[in-house]
């Protein structure tokens, strides 16, 4: 199995990576380096280091898991070993910069790389060689689903897009949450109520043939008590709303 080095391997996302990397049989804890500042609990067997410079020495592929600002304060040399960077708005052609290999692929897993249920896409610089592309796609689908994409700037978008948008469900369900018990509701009932109803709905989504725009018509055509919700939703400004946000987590996406 190939060594891998993961900088970082001790932070949310390098941790889940190597977990769900470990369990998946993707990984070899005997061949896994993990890299943090200060010192933590590692996967049984998996080594751990903060010297950046022995991880490397160690590794076959390393990953790059530090956040954005901490990469930009970082000395390192891969001497041309293939990069594998899940950080969100760092460009290729910065990490070839600080890094000194062109063999650079960015995948934009989320915080569900954990529970094994991330999307994560990824894409390959033409420097990128197939047996760091095949390690890649097999490292995310144990994460979840892994899905290559033909150029960068869908790498950036999807930092907004599915890389945040974990959160922005929660966001929602807090906003039905308050407004049950602004209702009179008791709060832990209000909480079991909404999370078994946003469950739900993702599972009919993504298992019951209909598309989220053919829900929202025939419920808007029922023209009940849905209908009356959902078209105040709509007029309040709800969909305006949701694109802010996503511009917005898109702009801070950027390289
Ligand atoms: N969390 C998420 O859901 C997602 C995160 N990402 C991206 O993943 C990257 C990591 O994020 P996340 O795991 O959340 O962040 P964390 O802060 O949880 O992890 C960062 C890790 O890097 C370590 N670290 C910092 N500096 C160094 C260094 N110089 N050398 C070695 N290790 C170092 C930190 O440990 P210590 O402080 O001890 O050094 C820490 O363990 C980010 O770039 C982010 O954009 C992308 C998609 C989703
Ligand atoms: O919020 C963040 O900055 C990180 C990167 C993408 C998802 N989480």
């Amino acid at each position: 199995m190939t060594r891998i080095g993961i900088i970082g391997g001790t932070g949310w996302l390098g941790s889940a990576i190597a977990r769900r990397g470990i369990a998946e049989g993707v990984i070899d804890p005997a061949r896994l380096w993990l890299s943090s500042r200060s010192p933590t609990e590692v996967p049984q067997g998996a080594h751990w280091t903060d010297d950046n410079a022995t991880l490397i020495a160690e590794s076959d592929l390393v990953v790059l898991s530090v956040r954005p600002a901490q990469f930009r304060q970082m000395q390192i040399d891969l001497q041309g070993r293939p990069a594998l960077s899940v950080m969100a708005g760092v460009s290729a052609t910065e990490i070839a910069r600080a890094t000194v290999t062109a063999r650079i692929i960015r995948a934009l897993p989320n915080a569900m790389a954990d529970s094994g249920m991330s999307w994560t896409p990824y894409w390959a610089t033409d420097q990128a060689e197939a047996p760091e592309i095949a390690l890649t796609q097999s490292l995310f689908t144990a994460c979840g689903t892994a899905e290559r994409v033909e150029d960068e700037a869908q790498i950036d978008y999807a930092a907004a897009l599915t890389g945040s948008g974990t959160a922005f469900p929660a966001l929602f369900a807090q906003a039905m949450i308050d407004h049950a018990i602004a209702q009179g509701m008791p709060e832990d009932r209000a909480a079991r109520a909404v999370l078994h109803l946003l469950t739900a709905a993702s599972q009919q989504l993504q298992q019951g043939g209909e598309s989220p725009a053919q829900v929202v018509k025939a419920f808007t055509d029922y023209a009940g008590t849905t209908a009356a919700g959902l078209n105040a939703m709509k007029a309040a400004g709800f969909t305006e709303a949701v694109h802010a946000g996503l511009s917005a987590a898109a702009e801070a996406a950027k390289p």
